[in-house]
């Protein structure tokens, strides 16, 4: 049965930046003013992630995957739309509110160089939130769960007084997933864990990542440009496009039967054994940049298949025979 464990609805998110050294200044009703461009980052994202299940991001560089990421975890506020977690809005809690959360929501970044404290060693990154969650345990029972998520993570407990950087790329990765683990989570977001890493280090990362996931029922939401990882690891994936979801598939069906242009673009650039039946598209054009939120589909400018309506109309999704939804008027208007 699927439960569905975060509902996103609506999710907007808009940065205003200062660019440029020379263009931040100008004249503005006969005052010198500080030139604002709003970076459109998250445009109306919705989107459920359900127990058990790992669905993945893709897009290009810029596309707002991140921002996705770390507005579900209160890292960054949303402007608009809503998330929750089960059925308890999670989006406008506070630092106090949000802490119960905080243990059942966990985050694993890109770069364990980073992550990981560097004056802590390992017993300490990993007791700090065991004992900060578990305040009646005792210090004995706080070894006992350090040594026991060491060891199920394939560190050596004995090695728990050494400190970060006496550790390797994917060692630091696991000790960071151990981390994430300490706190008994049900959801993790993981944004590009794989990507610091050495490609032989990889594959062992990501199927560590696949055998917590069996043990405890963890949910994923996965962040990557990899798609051979996504092709190996996802339930569903999310395509995205300049803030927006183009499409939301299950795995085999993204795969198998591609439907939006931007979808068959990213795929056909998969070198395959396997002749893919569905036509590939080469993209053209510059990727827009956020700055410039297009009116109608947020695809036109790179798409073979636009019309007048795709300049004019944003595309709703719709849900496709194969549990696929996407958002695309050449495929409403069977042109595609
Ligand atoms: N704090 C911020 N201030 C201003 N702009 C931001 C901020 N964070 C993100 N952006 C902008 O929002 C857009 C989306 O960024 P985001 O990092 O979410 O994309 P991404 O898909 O994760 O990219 P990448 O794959 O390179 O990590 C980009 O144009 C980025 O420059």
């Amino acid at each position: 049965m699927t439960i569905p464990l975060i509902q996103i609805n609506g999710l907007e998110k808009t940065f205003t930046t200062h660019e440029g050294w020379l263009g931040q200044w100008h004249f503005h009703q006969g005052k010198l003013t500080r030139r604002k461009d709003s970076v459109h980052a998250l445009n109306g994202i919705n989107l459920t992630i359900n127990k058990g299940e790992t669905l993945c991001i893709v897009g290009e560089t810029g596309c707002g995957k991140s921002t996705l990421a770390r507005t579900i975890m209160g890292l960054t506020s949303p402007d608009s739309g809503e998330i929750r977690y089960l059925d308890q809005r999670i989006d406008h809690l506070n630092n106090q509110q949000r802490m119960p959360f905080r243990r059942r929501m966990q985050m694993v970044f890109q770069n364990p160089y980073a992550s990981l404290n560097p004056r802590m060693t390992v017993y300490q990154t990993l007791s700090e939130p065991i004992s900060f969650h578990n305040p009646k345990l005792s210090q004995s029972q706080i070894d006992e769960k350090v040594e026991v998520l060491l060891e199920s993570v394939g560190i050596s407990a004995s090695s728990s007084d050494h400190y970060p950087h006496e550790f390797s790329g994917g060692q630091r990765q696991r000790i960071s997933l151990a981390r994430a683990l300490s706190v008994d989570p049900d959801f993790i977001v993981a944004d590009e864990p794989l990507s610091a890493l050495d490609v032989s280090v990889q594959a062992q990362v990501l199927n560590l990542m696949m055998d917590k996931q069996e043990e405890r029922n963890l949910s994923y939401l996965f962040i990557t440009h990899d798609l051979a990882v996504v092709e190996h690891f996802a339930t569903r994936v999310a395509v995205m496009y300049l803030g927006r979801i183009c499409e939301l598939a299950p795995r085999s069906a993204l795969f198998n039967h591609p439907k939006h242009p931007y979808t068959r673009a990213l795929l056909s650039a998969i070198p395959r054994l396997d002749s893919n039946t569905t036509q590939a598209i080469r993209l053209i054009g510059e990727v827009p940049t956020p700055i410039e939120k297009p009116i109608g589909c947020v695809f036109q400018a790179r798409c073979p298949y636009a019309n007048q309506r795709c300049y004019d109309q944003s595309p709703e999704m719709i849900t496709q025979s194969d549990e696929s939804s996407v958002a695309c008027h050449a495929i409403e208007e069977g042109r595609l």
